[in-house]
């Protein structure tokens, strides 16, 4: 008998933003996207539906506000804790980080990164360009090990500010740090666009760690197949 291997299902937070270039980007990798506007499309009573999460760009204190009032920012820091690997990027490394120097009113943010933010540190939108960012890979975490560079875009971008003890630096721009990584998860935030510009070194790492880890909808398929047969 042939066993056809699982496709992995990535969640792409869908409240706003560019959710539409993440979403090419890892179909072309070949794994299977899921866009997540509820809570229950995040996680149910058996645990996280998703085998990696990703959260886009776009506006981080609009996001924040629609996961928390739509039910969706426990489920998703949960989730992350509970090991499912993550990529946020720019508005999402904001949601990410466990603290946002300058937040719009009222903004929060999940907290399960252990970095510092400041928003808009590159300048407005009309500052906006495509670079080469340059990578400090942890090899024992990463199939991309010899990665030196991605490319991304800086729209509107973040700077990471500070890197606590539970975090590492991931990429640099001449001396800013603009992506990092947490040190006992598969945390990942970077403040560029490496999808607007096509770039799929950080969607083929997330697809390594979801292996190194194990799918979870693969189980939760394979546990369905038991339950029909039987
Ligand atoms: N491209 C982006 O995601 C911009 C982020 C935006 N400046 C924010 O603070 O949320």
């Amino acid at each position: 008998m042939v066993t056809r291997p699982h496709t992995p299902v990535v969640g792409v937070l869908a409240l706003q933003g560019g959710v539409a270039e993440h979403a090419r980007v890892i179909e072309a990798l070949g794994a299977r996207v899921t866009l997540l506007r509820r809570a229950a499309e995040v996680s149910g009573p058996d645990g996280p539906r998703v085998d990696a999460l990703v959260l886009p760009g776009g506006e981080s204190g609009v996001i924040d506000r629609l996961s928390r009032r739509l039910g969706l920012a426990d489920p998703l820091r949960e989730t992350i804790r509970a090991g499912v690997p993550t990529l946020g990027t720019c508005a999402g490394l904001i949601m990410l980080a466990d603290r946002i120097e300058d937040p719009a009113p009222g903004q929060h943010s999940l907290g399960v990164l252990d970095v510092a933010v400041r928003r808009n540190a590159f300048g407005a939108q009309i500052a906006s360009h495509e670079a080469e960012f340059r990578l400090d890979f942890d090899a024992s975490r990463s199939g991309d090990a010899s990665a030196p560079s991605l490319r991304g875009a800086l729209i509107r971008a973040p700077e990471i500010v500070a890197v606590g003890p539970e975090a590492r630096p991931l990429a640099r721009s001449g001396n800013a740090i603009v992506g990092a990584q947490a040190r006992r998860l598969p945390i990942t935030g970077v403040a560029f666009h490496p999808e607007v510009s096509g770039d799929p070194t950080l969607h083929r790492m997330l697809l390594d760690q979801i292996e190194a880890r194990g799918s979870v909808t693969g189980r939760s398929a394979s546990r369905w197949r038991r339950t029909a047969v039987a």
